[in-house]
């Protein structure tokens, strides 16, 4: 029998077959419906006939969840990543078919995926992670301050049969909304953990510290890398599960590609477009939690006025700032940080606001923005340059932007940090820090030591 949303669905889809007479082949086709409330993992880990193209995201405040599956279109650009996938995601937008009468964000056809680091790096760890892959997931739930919402984007063409496309789609919304499958294995058991180089990055931060006291580097960035083994293979939803669970403040995400998953949460919001409104956020300085009230209290005071934090710190502030006034006007960016707390950490924390110029789009202001000083350095080729030759790592998608942007222009894109790459049963978390004249390397070395606790009690470990 066919229903009254199989009826609303294929007299959409009839009109848009229709429309498509003048114009091209294979056009894509959205159409957003309202559905009941959904526990958002749960959902995940019921769309498991689609895992190796699910995507998991939850902006800090909760108000937005991004759960896409399925994969209508790969974006993918050569060279000039950032400007590529615009021109290739404006060409698409411009000739599809899109019925959404909510017009939220985050709900109709979106693009949700992530670049590397450096466009340049070949990786074998990261081979399912390449330069940049942002996909226009098959089926999207949103759910936007509580309210949720299912898009489907499917590409169509004259000879479409609205009957079959309809069928097809509801037949498999059948499948992951009403399944029940939530996995809640008890928690992974940690049998292997190798610090991968550690005594290696202590030298090269030695090494960092030099280059910056002859003048030829302010500061750079340094990452490494911890590889832990589980006794069995990591199930995506229950870490996603936990991380909601232990990091507020953070934008929580899974991305996965064929066999692997690159999963965290972050705190860094790179950039965010909403309308004309333009945020981004300056996060560098750390220092770890108190165990009282009282000691909190006193350490978040000394990263208030520490010099070699509140260096560190500038360098971001400058850069961010100069990247957004040449794109946007009214610029607001406290002149001191405030704190930043999370479970296992601090940190110094500017936010900036303002508004976007027309001519400039959200990836635009991704590339001009990444990389930040807190994930590169100062100057910034220089800085890449060290990085490339001494860090002795495949920072891959770690450290680099992770999003989504919709058709309107409106977007966010987080830094990935805290974050890790997980395959079957093993995992490579990742955690870097700030270089600058008065760094320690064995301070530095506890710094990457807290920096993996939150994706360490996620995985079990
Ligand atoms: C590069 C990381 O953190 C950056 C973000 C905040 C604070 C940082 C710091 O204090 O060093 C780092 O710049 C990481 O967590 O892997
Ligand atoms: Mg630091």
């Amino acid at each position: 029998m066919i229903d009254t949303t199989q009826e609303k669905l294929i007299d959409s889809l009839d009109n848009a077959i229709e429309a498509l007479r003048y114009k091209s082949k294979n056009n894509l086709y959205s159409y957003t419906e309202k559905i009941n409330s959904i526990d958002s993992v749960a959902l995940y880990a019921s769309a498991e006939m689609y895992k190796g193209t699910r995507m998991f995201w939850t902006s800090p405040d909760n108000q937005l969840v991004l759960i896409g599956f399925g994969s209508t279109s790969m974006l993918h650009a050569e060279q000039n990543r950032f400007n590529e996938i615009d021109r290739q995601w404006n060409d698409l937008i411009e000739k599809a078919i899109i019925d959404n009468s909510y017009q939220l964000p985050g709900t109709g056809p979106i693009l949700m995926g992530g670049f590397s680091f450096d466009e340049t790096e070949e990786s074998d760890l990261w081979k399912n992670f390449q330069s940049n892959k942002m996909v226009i997931p098959e089926f999207l739930v949103t759910t936007y301050k509580g309210v949720s919402y299912l898009t489907y984007n499917v590409l169509i063409n004259e000879e479409s049969s609205p009957e079959k496309i309809a069928h097809y789609l509801q037949e498999q919304k059948a499948h992951f909304l009403g399944s029940k499958n939530h996995s809640s294995v008890s928690s992974n058991r940690l049998i292997e953990a190798e610090d991968v180089l550690g005594d290696k990055w202590k030298n090269t931060i030695v090494k960092a510290t030099k280059q910056i006291e002859l003048g030829s580097l302010d500061k750079v960035v340094l990452a490494r890398e911890l590889k832990v083994k589980f006794g069995e293979i990591i199930s995506i939803p229950n870490v996603l599960n936990n991380l909601l669970e232990q990091q507020k403040n953070s934008y929580v995400f899974a991305m996965e590609s064929e066999d692997d998953c690159f999963i965290g949460a972050t705190p860094e919001r790179l950039v965010k477009v909403e309308a004309n409104e333009l945020l981004s956020t300056c996060l560098a300085g750390t220092a770890p939690r108190g165990e009282t009230m009282a000691e909190d209290e006193v350490i978040g005071q000394k990263l208030l006025e520490d010099e070699k934090n509140l260096q560190e710190h500038a360098f971001v502030v400058d850069m961010i700032k100069m990247a957004v006034e040449a794109c946007c006007d009214e610029i607001e960016v406290p002149t001191s940080p405030v704190l930043l707390p999370l479970k296992n950490l601090q940190h110094l924390y500017t936010p900036v606001r303002a508004t976007l110029k027309k001519e400039y789009s959200l990836l635009e202001v991704v590339k001009r923005l990444h990389p930040t000083p807190a994930m590169g350095g100062v100057p910034r080729e220089k800085a890449l340059q060290f990085i490339r030759e001494d860090e002795d790592l495949e920072r891959g998608w770690y450290s680099a932007p992770i999003g989504w942007m919709d058709a309107s222009g409106n977007g966010e894109f987080a830094v990935a940090i805290r974050s890790g790459l997980v395959k079957a049963n093993e995992a490579s978390l990742f955690a870097g820090c700030g270089i600058v004249k008065d760094s320690s390397p064995e301070k530095e070395y506890q710094e990457t030591e807290i920096k993996f606790q939150p994706m360490l009690a996620a995985l079990g470990g």
